[in-house]
């Protein structure tokens, strides 16, 4: 017989689904119409025991609550909680704070020596109990943010076969071509608003990494709960699995992905609009997706494809370029310089490079330089050499061509550097070392203080240390990396110099469009970022040789960036969420994360006395009145 389509409501549902994965004995067996219903109902997120923010006490057995990373507190649940919540027993008899455990955490992590184990011991924080892992991350990001992300996160990804315990995110295969939706559907939470998605060919300057690159989606979205409060039920990491070129994980027995050559072409094309379509239709319209770490070749691409159509930014191109603008506005104060007044040189004509290079060009327009004007200013040297026009191999599509030059072919970067003799000298090439000694020395030869920002990640890749710059500049150098580097020493003083690194920039830039429901996100609110990021440098930051703020003031950044995209939003007509807030900062503030931990006691309890709700009755005026 066919099944009946029949509705269940929620408790109906769960018993249902209860006698399906046979927790439950059933009274009487479930027609096929209440198993259809019930799969369907679950399948579509009608019902859930913890999701979000919402939990569904009844549905949640004691231990859930020492099972679930978003429930548990560990030690720190009360002896009440502990009673009610049918936990009591199953821990120690011990209670601890919060506070106490993030000590016991500061000390677990210290005794590892590899920052490998610092980030395993910080995944598993992470799947056993979530609020701990978020505090600890914001209450000390400069300790931190190198753990989770940027660089130990690269060698997670590079060893991520070796360290794979438990999924944390949506791995979508071209397999599932046709059903990227269902797997959608899969993912457990009704409401996400952002999704970090990447296809692994571009992972760091680490190369092509395929499904390893798992840990960029999931180190980017820990920033974006961490240093921007965003809900991280509302986070989504995915990974879309098309194949590797990646040679050595072909043939890696632990490789994780899908063994065979990336797809590529229309088909994959095709794929990426699958996958956008179906975020839209599971989340809606205004859900953010942010790009990361696809190759050159599709990023750009992506970008001019889907920017106006759906809610969605490259940070490789936009993060990066914003965090790189910030460092220069910063500079004007050390220099006494417009951006405009500069001559930049790039090492690399990647996503970065020319993301950088397009935002300088407004930078430089904002400061009343007209467009040609500007772009002649930017130098640009890539894998083939300098971008000149008409060069024989050189590949000069898209945005590159902006910047190439009536100049003869040039092959030798050093030669470039002494030709060209730049004031700003920019590496978002992945090559190790590339500037060498002698490039710097020209470097501290052109100028009185040279602009030296060596981006790529991780450390290993930077195209220059820290302590290299200064060395080879007499510590005149301005400097930057993207990866952290330790202190320099240099003249008898010590120097910290700053982090040119996104992670200034996504999170703040995130939780505005997030919580204005902004569809589009267009340039201007990565100079707005740039600009906030540049206001919170400190003459003492400048002064120690950074021309970032220090880490620990991201969290204020991410707040201050989100207020200037808000107002950007409201003022453009662009934001989706009314009516406006006046006071733009509460109203944000009224979305965030609370790193602190709830209490677990039912809402009902202990119920509310009887004289208390009297006792309101008793000052009612009216009353007083009659
Ligand atoms: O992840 C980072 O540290 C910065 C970034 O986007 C990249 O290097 O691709
Ligand atoms: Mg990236």
């Amino acid at each position: 017989m066919q099944a009946r389509s029949v509705i269940l409501n929620a408790k109906q549902t769960v018993d249902a689904l209860r006698t399906l994965v046979g927790t439950a004995s059933p009274k009487k067996s479930l027609t096929k119409a209440a198993t259809s219903a019930a799969v369907q109902a679950f399948q579509a997120r009608d019902y859930h025991e913890v999701t979000g923010d919402i939990i569904v006490p009844s549905m949640v057995q004691g231990i859930d609550h020492l099972r679930d990373p978003r429930l548990n507190k560990g030690l720190a649940f009360t002896l009440e909680e502990r009673q009610i919540l049918g936990i009591h027993g199953l821990q120690p008899a011990r209670f601890k704070s919060q506070e106490e455990q993030l000590e016991l955490c500061r000390i677990s992590i210290s005794r590892y020596q590899e920052d490998l184990n610092k980030y395993l011991y910080l995944v598993d924080l992470q799947d056993r109990n979530e609020r701990l892992f978020f505090r600890l991350i914001s209450e000390d990001v400069e300790k931190m943010m190198p753990i989770v992300y940027t660089p130990t996160v690269g060698l997670a990804c590079q060893k991520f076969g070796l360290i794979y315990r438990r999924p944390r995110g949506l791995f979508v295969t071209i397999n599932d071509r046709g059903h990227v939706f269902d797997v959608l559907r899969n993912w457990p939470e009704p409401d996400v608003r952002a999704i970090v998605v990447t296809d692994g060919e571009r992972i760091l300057g680490l190369g092509d990494l395929g499904a390893c690159g798992m840990g960029i989606p999931v180190g980017k979205l820990a920033l974006y709960t961490a240093l921007a409060g965003i809900p991280p039920h509302q986070c989504l990491p995915i990974v879309i699995d098309v194949g590797t070129n990646n040679k050595d994980l072909l043939e890696d027995p632990l490789y994780i992905g899908l063994r065979h050559q990336r797809v590529q072409g229309k088909e994959y094309d095709e794929f990426i609009d699958e996958f956008m379509q179906a975020v839209v239709k599971r989340y809606g319209q205004n859900t953010l997706i942010q790009f990361e770490d696809f190759g050159n070749h599709n990023a750009f691409r992506f970008l001019d494809k889907y920017r106006n159509t759906y809610c969605t930014f490259n940070d490789d191109i936009q993060g990066t370029a914003s965090v790189a603008v910030a460092g220069m506005l910063a500079a004007k104060r050390i220099t006494n310089k417009r951006i405009s007044d500069n001559t930049f040189l790039f090492l690399g004509a990647g996503e970065a490079a020319v993301g950088i290079a397009d935002l300088v060009v407004k930078a430089m327009q904002a400061e009343g330089t007209g467009l040609q004007e500007a772009r002649d200013k930017i130098w640009m040297f890539d894998i083939d050499g300098l971008l000149a026009k008409g060069r024989p191999e050189g590949r000069l599509g898209g945005h590159k061509a902006y910047y190439a030059k009536d100049h003869g072919v040039m092959k030798n970067f050093a030669d470039v550097v002494k030709e060209v003799k730049p004031s700003v000298l920019i590496g978002a090439s992945a090559a190790g070392g590339a500037f060498t000694p002698e490039i710097l020395q020209a470097m501290g030869q052109f100028n009185e203080r040279p602009i030296i920002f060596a981006l790529s990640n991780p450390t290993s890749k930077a195209e220059c240390t820290a302590q290299a710059a200064y060395d080879n500049t007499e510590g005149r150098c301005i400097f930057a990396s993207g990866s952290p580097f330790p202190p320099v020493q240099y003249g008898g003083k010590t120097f910290i110099t700053g982090q040119g690194n996104n992670a200034y920039i996504f999170p703040g830039v995130a939780l505005g469009v997030i919580v204005t429901g902004t569809h589009h996100i267009p340039e201007d609110m990565f100079l707005i970022a740039a600009q906030v990021v540049a206001d919170h440098v400190s003459e003492a930051d400048l002064e120690k040789g950074s021309l970032y703020p220090p880490l620990s003031a991201i969290k204020e950044c991410s707040m201050d960036i989100a207020v200037g995209v808000t107002n950007y939003a409201y003022q453009k007509g662009l934001a989706s969420t009314y009516p406006e807030p006046e006071d733009k900062k509460s109203y944000i503030e009224s979305h965030l994360y609370n790193y602190n931990y709830q209490s677990a006691m039912p809402v009902t309890w202990p119920w509310p006395k009887q004289h208390e709700s009297s006792k309101t009755r008793e000052i009612n005026p009216t009353k007083l009145q009659a």
